[in-house]
């Protein structure tokens, strides 16, 4: 390939017929590759040739629409620029095509053509000496044809002209007038800038479609803010040395990725994460057993053994800080309370509170999350859940244990397992993150309708207190002390305006629902709430109860309900 007069490239070439960009010498342009004998060219040329002589390509200037290039061979341009495939990227996104990134050589001349197909081959004449254009005298020159070479279409004929003039002083002149065209486009975005700094952006890209000029480096200054901005952030984070050095690679490997590039955007959501998880930000526990108790007393009515067993857990906590106790679980039927005890805990403890839902998880990254490596991967519940209360001891409920699913994906109980043990949550690793999270100061109480369903290995770790349902009269105070009252405060109205009296919540009870907790109570004192609320908007004073209950089964037990009447203020 060399002799005295330069490097020579060889004298058969294959040709890839560009439709947009020109190739010069000096310069590297990336091609997009989806016309059927470019296509060729790449598959059986490029990436089955073992050797450098097989990676060296005429690229010709080609007009022809490339979605009509199945049939006859064009015209082709005579002159066209052997260049190095330095890369060949594949995708089948939207369609099957390849990018090319090639760097010109020299220019040739095409003598005679070999073959149409399956790819285009020609017999060439070098018309360029290649040693020409690596000398440092040059390099300004190569830049410039990079440039020029990059140049949107409508310059494309203009590049042509230069790619056809091979003496360097026609050369010139067809060069000159296209730089003068580019510096009076560059001034006139500068004005434009000055006249209005916010709209530089939107000016630029409407000018110069698909190409991002950079007049005075301040996109790159913006990115290097973001870039020290955020650095600043991993440093406050106060996380252990552990993570602080996992975030410090990744932020090395952001400021040299291009913003463009897939993986920033995926490195990026990673050490914003990181950031903001709440390596060593609590809140201080402010427990007073009594207050607890009071507290406790007023949210719930009933519930005797289970608020008693709830304080001793606290009063515990309370003497020794660093309790390695058991997890508490309620178990028992829908609505008896088990989430609301949850909440008052946490208020009790002056904690955030959290809740969890399990039923039907069935995939253990649900609970550990995903490994970076996966498409579209996300940290688990436990580590989403710390990210949105924003301390790293929160009162986290996890409901529903006993619905975990199991599945192909693994068993979301066995990572449970990980995150209860207090032997082992200090190091907790969600997948995701890959650095070691302390679980140890979260409380987490379990919550579930059965213990029949919940995995052996978990219910071991567990402290099961039972929650039974309500007797009649056990519901009726609840529906008096509680739910009336919330129930009216949802829906705007006063105990003036609604009255329910004690008979009316037994009969309500007894023929309308049929349950062991206080649900279904609660949502028909809601609906009487809201057709009251009709009643009051529309001026009436006084009704009756029958009235506002829609599907009364007083039609079926032939029985009035005698003691339903209420005012309506
Ligand atoms: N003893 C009680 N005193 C006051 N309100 C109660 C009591 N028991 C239940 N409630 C109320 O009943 C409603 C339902 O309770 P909650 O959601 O805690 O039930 P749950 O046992 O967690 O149900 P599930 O198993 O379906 O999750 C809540 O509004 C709660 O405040």
């Amino acid at each position: 390939m060399t002799s005295d007069g330069g490097i020579k490239i060889p004298s058969r070439l294959p040709l890839l017929l560009s439709h947009e960009g020109v190739l010069l010498p000096g310069s590297t342009v990336r091609f997009s590759v989806d016309s059927p004998r470019n296509m060729q060219l790449v598959s059986q040329r490029l990436l089955r040739g073992t050797s450098l002589k097989s990676t060296i390509i005429g690229v010709i200037p080609n007009t022809r629409d490339p979605e009509h290039d199945t049939d006859d061979l064009p015209t082709l341009h005579k002159i066209g620029t052997a260049g190095i495939a330095v890369q060949v990227v594949g995708s089948n996104w939207p369609k099957p095509h390849y990018s090319l990134l090639i760097t010109g050589l020299c220019r040739f001349r095409v003598s005679s053509l070999l073959k149409e197909r399956p790819f285009v081959l020609a017999e060439v004449e070098q018309l360029d000496k290649l040693d020409q254009y690596t000398t440092p005298a040059t390099e300004g020159a190569a830049a410039e044809d990079e440039e020029l070479g990059e140049l949107s279409k409508k310059f494309y004929q203009a590049a042509v002209q230069v790619l056809d003039a091979v003496s360097l002083e026609e050369r010139f002149k067809k060069a000159l007038p296209m730089l003068t065209k580019q510096i009076e486009g560059l001034k006139l975005l500068q004005k434009t800038r000055k006249m209005n700094p916010d709209n530089e952006k939107r000016v630029t890209n409407k000018m110069f479609p698909g190409r991002q000029f950079n007049l005075d480096g301040e996109d790159e200054e913006e990115d290097g803010d973001d870039a020290v901005a955020l650095e600043k952030k991993v440093h406050g984070a106060n996380m252990p040395d552990a993570a602080l050095r996992v975030c410090l690679k990744e932020l090395k490997r952001l400021k040299k990725m291009p913003q463009s590039m897939p993986e920033y955007a995926l490195t990026r959501n990673y050490l914003d994460l990181m950031v903001e998880l709440p390596w060593s930000k609590s809140t201080k526990d402010c427990l007073d057993i009594r207050a607890a108790r009071t507290l406790l007393d007023n949210d719930h009515y009933a519930m005797d053994k289970l608020k008693r067993r709830v304080l001793e857990y606290l009063a515990v906590r309370q003497l020794k800080t660093s309790l390695k106790g058991p997890i508490l679980c309620f178990v028992g039927p829908p609505g008896v309370g088990k989430t609301s005890v949850g909440r008052s805990i946490a208020r009790t403890l002056g904690r955030e509170f959290h809740r969890i839902a399990l039923g039907g998880v069935c995939d253990q990254s649900d609970i550990r999350g995903h490994r970076r490596t996966y498409v579209g991967s996300m940290p688990g519940r436990i580590i989403n859940g710390l990210k949105t209360v924003g301390v790293n001891n929160p009162v986290f409920l996890l409901d529903e244990v006993d619905k975990l699913g199991k599945s192909l994906q693994g068993d979301p109980a066995a990572a449970l397992l990980e995150v209860l043990d207090p032997e082992q949550n200090h190091s907790f690793t969600d997948h995701y993150l890959n650095v070691a999270f302390d679980l140890s100061q979260v409380l987490f109480i379990a919550t579930a309708n059965t213990t029949a369903t919940i995995p052996p290995a978990l219910l071991d770790r567990m402290e099961v207190l039972q929650v039974p349902g309500y007797t009649q009269e056990e519901r009726v105070e609840i529906a008096h002390r509680h739910l009336i009252p919330n129930q009216l405060e949802q829906h705007g109205l006063t105990p003036q305006q609604l009255h329910i009296p004690q008979e009316t919540t037994q009969d309500i009870i007894s023929r309308y629902t049929r349950e062991a907790g206080v649900r279904s109570l609660e949502r028909k004192i809601g609906a009487i709430c809201r057709a009251v609320a009709v009643k009051v908007a529309e001026g009436h004073r006084v009704t009756k109860t029958e009235d506002l209950i829609p599907e009364s089964p007083t039609q079926q037990g032939g029985k009035t309900l005698s003691s339903l009447s209420l005012c309506v203020d």
